[in-house]
């Protein structure tokens, strides 16, 4: 059988709404990485981890340690790991992987006759443990995620503690990009299209509590997460909060966040301060500053340290998960997010962004309309220099990835 003919794995993407799911934010390191080391460390039959980014450090020793203890007792232990992500990994700690008895895939290893392959790349950030307990969110295994280790300039991230009927949709979405990752290079993997797929209404209830959906995407154009969160805007009737450490939106997302504005929704904007890894993401993202201020949008920069959240809450509807909501993870990655529709949730996200919002500087619209021109070039260009970018390789994909006939 050739690898064109070789049946490929289903590929959902949006599961329905579940009730009675049990659902904590865990904000900060210091709240989900003692919550996920406690739960790996008593896992009784699987553990089951795909993340994006993984680094050789003292947070991977840590969790090597942990992983390879269960794999001695007889758990099944399995990393889905990003090639491109995990490149800071040193090749002797994905020797140790495999000696220490961990199932190890990596998704879409670089080919160097398919270049523009590596653009697709698998930015889920998920942990499952004995098909019960799932973690989604922003986390990254590496020392700047850890704030033991890197202190007081370690990345704030979060991440959502899931019990209950929702788990298993996670665990379904973990066996696809399993099979996926199986598949060998994307190239290849891409056959795996997209179904049409409809996207289950919201539950019709007075006091929603404890429901929830699995989100996935796996960019091109009809990108579910993104259509969702735009559906949602359009439709707010009373806040907007976004939270993202990359804000360079795509056209639909960024024109529901003015309309919203417009017609008098209160719309906030939570995005890192000079503390970034990407330094001109940031810059590009400021060139949108000015029409969103002129909305009416509150954009606050976060100061202590590298905010690396991804969330944002319409109302009482909350999402958070690996989705940046920039042009790039719309385009190209694969992505996880949870859908959350839980009072009690949505008070957690509402205290969380008020806290963000003491750590950080308010744009006060009047000044920044006065702000040197020399900072307004510098922003025209890294946007239209990521913007540009990112249509020019989109372009090239298709014409460079080949097309299923069937
Ligand atoms: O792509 P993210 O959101 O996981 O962030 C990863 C870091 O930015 C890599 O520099």
């Amino acid at each position: 059988m050739t690898a064109r003919h070789r049946p490929l794995p289903p590929s959902q993407l949006t599961w329905p709404w579940r009730e009675s799911c049990h659902l904590r934010l865990q904000a900060g390191g210091m709240r989900f990485l003692p919550a996920i080391r406690t739960a790996m460390q008593s896992a009784r039959h699987s553990i089951a981890i795909e993340l994006y980014l993984a680094a050789s450090g003292a947070l991977f020793d840590e969790w090597l340690r942990v992983l390879g203890e269960r794999v001695a007792a007889g758990v099944q232990v399995r990393m889905l790991l990003d090639a491109i992500g995990c490149d800071e990994l040193r090749s002797e700690d994905w020797q140790r992987l495999d000696m220490a008895g961990i199932e190890v895939r990596r998704f879409n290893p670089l080919q160097w006759r398919h270049p523009l392959s590596a653009l697709v790349r698998d930015h889920r950030k998920l942990v499952l443990v004995d098909g019960e307990r799932a973690w989604v969110g922003g986390f990254c295994l590496n020392d700047e995620s850890d704030p033991r280790i890197a202190g007081d300039q370690a990345w704030f991230d979060g991440m959502v503690a899931c019990r209950g009927p929702v788990v298993d949709d996670f665990t379904e979405l973990f066996e696809q990009s399993w099979a996926l990752a199986g598949l060998g290079p994307i190239s290849d993997a891409m056959r795996w299209r997209l179904h049409r797929h409809t996207v289950p209404p919201l539950p019709a209830t007075e006091q929603p509590q404890g429901w929830a959906r699995v989100q996935a995407a796996r960019g091109g154009r009809n990108n579910p997460m993104l259509r969702t969160l735009v559906h949602h805007v359009l439709r707010a009737e009373r806040e907007v909060w976004l939270c993202t450490p990359y804000f360079l939106p795509p056209r639909s997302l960024h024109k529901a966040l003015l309309l919203a504005a417009r017609r008098g929704v209160d719309v906030r904007l939570t995005v890192p301060g000079a503390s970034t890894d990407h330094a001109v993401l940031r810059h590009a993202a400021q060139h949108l500053y000015q029409r969103l201020l002129h909305a009416g949008v509150c954009i606050e920069e976060y100061q202590p340290r590298f905010l690396h959240l991804k969330a944002a809450r319409v109302d009482h509807w909350c999402t958070l998960g690996s989705f940046n909501y920039d042009r790039w993870n719309s385009s190209w990655n694969l992505e996880a997010n949870i859908e959350i529709i839980d009072l009690d949730f949505c008070r957690q996200l509402h205290g969380l962004q008020a806290r963000l919002s003491g750590d950080s500087q308010r744009i006060d619209p009047e000044r920044w309309r006065r702000r040197q021109r020399w900072r307004r070039w510098r922003e025209q260009f890294w946007y239209w220099f990521g913007t540009r970018l990112i249509y020019q390789l989109r372009a090239l994909r298709r014409l460079a990835l080949p097309r299923r006939k069937d």
